[in-house]
């Protein structure tokens, strides 16, 4: 897929900006602060109505701004979409697509896919298991778009569920509980849970070998890279009634701390993603680089796997990652990059490129929200002919 503009309305820093990529790797130059980010940031919400940085759509929103629009035309091998997001301040938000509302924000998703590599990402390793289940999430919306759906239903009981708790220390003060309604929440939780667990479970087993062998290849074979699914409920096997059957034994075994503590202890909210290189766990193994090897292997495997499952590339943004990885994995990375993703990178210096890649490039500077073209690589009129209509 390619990307061929975006736009931008009172986006973060950008009044209005229109973007033509005119080339299959885009660099975007500038000091920091300047909104290259935020350009990708755009990129993302449009793949995944969601963005790394922010819950809350009013942070979207340029200062002293009601609402913000993102647009962008997209080429796939089914014909041109164009693409149209608006967000308020309130959060509602509109989603259109070829001109059209649509009534579900789901069917929006699965258009532009993406995947995002920032330095941020190393806190999949280092941070805590919040990050992880956020990022399996974010890539399951990608491989199945109805995930959304399932998961915003499953947090939308457990909020229920949470409230009704929470009630109950409040207004029982030592009565007995009203466990039929209890009972009633239990099996939706259940229900909806079951869905969440058992789709996590088999994009971890898509996802793990993939991870794997790239780990492998870029440290040389010297490490073994381990991805496991570790659910709070137990899962032997991925079947849907033995999952939910399991989920409320689980649940029934806790129903007094849960009472007690006025919240839900069972559930995939509390799941774990672990992350072992030669059975030691990644948080704790190593150096800086071995992380920063791990991370890459996972994005190189979310290419991957988005790639096998969409049936076309999905585009790569690269946040200011490359100057921090040594030229051994920075070349392993670009190797695979070549031309068969469409990559948006950020960087404060072109110094990191090397000669070949400028000269492939479409370079952008980017400064206080806006973006020109200053500089453009020599093989820019060659790959045009390609990449254009
Ligand atoms: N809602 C908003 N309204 C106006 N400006 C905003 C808004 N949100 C962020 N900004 C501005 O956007 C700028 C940050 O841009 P961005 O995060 O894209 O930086 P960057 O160019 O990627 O730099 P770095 O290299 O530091 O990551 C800051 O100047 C910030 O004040």
């Amino acid at each position: 897929m390619y990307l061929k503009t975006l736009h931008l309305r009172h986006f973060r820093n950008y009044q209005e900006q229109q973007v033509e990529f005119t080339a299959p790797k885009t660099i975007l130059v500038g000091n920091n602060a300047q909104g290259k980010s935020n350009l990708l940031e755009a990129v993302e919400l449009l793949a995944t109505l969601r963005s790394h940085r922010t819950f809350r759509d009013r942070d979207l929103v340029q200062e002293a701004e009601e609402l913000a629009q993102i647009s962008a035309s997209l080429k796939r091998e089914t014909g041109i979409s164009t693409l149209n997001l608006i967000l308020r301040r309130n959060g509602r938000r509109t989603v259109n697509l070829n001109g059209e509302n649509l009534r579900r924000q789901m069917d929006f998703l699965g258009i532009l896919n993406a995947v995002q590599f920032s330095s941020l990402d190393l806190e999949l390793v280092r941070g805590g298991p919040e990050g992880r289940r956020h990022w399996l999430d974010t890539l399951l919306i990608q491989l199945e778009p109805i995930y959304a759906h399932i998961l915003q239903q499953y947090h939308q009981v457990l909020r229920q569920r949470n409230a009704f708790l929470k009630r109950n220390i409040e207004t029982s003060q030592g009565a007995p509980v009203q466990t039929e309604e209890l009972a009633i929440w239990d099996v939706q939780l259940a229900t909806a849970g079951t869905r969440v667990i058992r789709r996590r479970e088999r994009a971890i087993q898509r996802l793990a070998p993939i991870a794997k062998k790239w780990h492998a290849s870029i440290s040389g074979s010297k490490e073994i890279l381990q991805i496991k699914y570790s659910p709070n409920v137990p899962l032997e096997q991925n079947h849907s009634e033995k999952v939910q059957q399991a989920f409320l034994e689980k649940l029934q075994q806790r129903t007094i701390a849960e009472l007690h503590q006025g919240t839900t202890l069972v559930g995939p909210h509390r799941d774990e993603i672990e992350l072992t290189i030669n059975q030691t766990p990644a948080r704790q193994y190593g150096s800086q680089g071995q992380q920063r090897t791990l991370v890459l292997a996972l994005k190189l495997a979310e290419l991957q796997l988005i790639e096998e499952v969409v049936g076309e590339p999905p585009l790569l943004l690269l946040d200011d990652v490359l100057a921090e990885l040594d030229p051994s994995r920075q070349n392993q990375l670009l190797d695979t990059i070549q031309d068969r993703f469409q990559t948006i990178i950020t960087t404060t210096h072109l110094g990191a490129f090397d000669s070949q890649w400028l000269n492939s490039s479409q370079i952008l500077y980017v400064k206080t929200g806006k973006i020109s073209i200053e500089k453009v690589g020599v093989g820019r009129q060659k790959l045009e002919g390609i990449f254009q209509e």
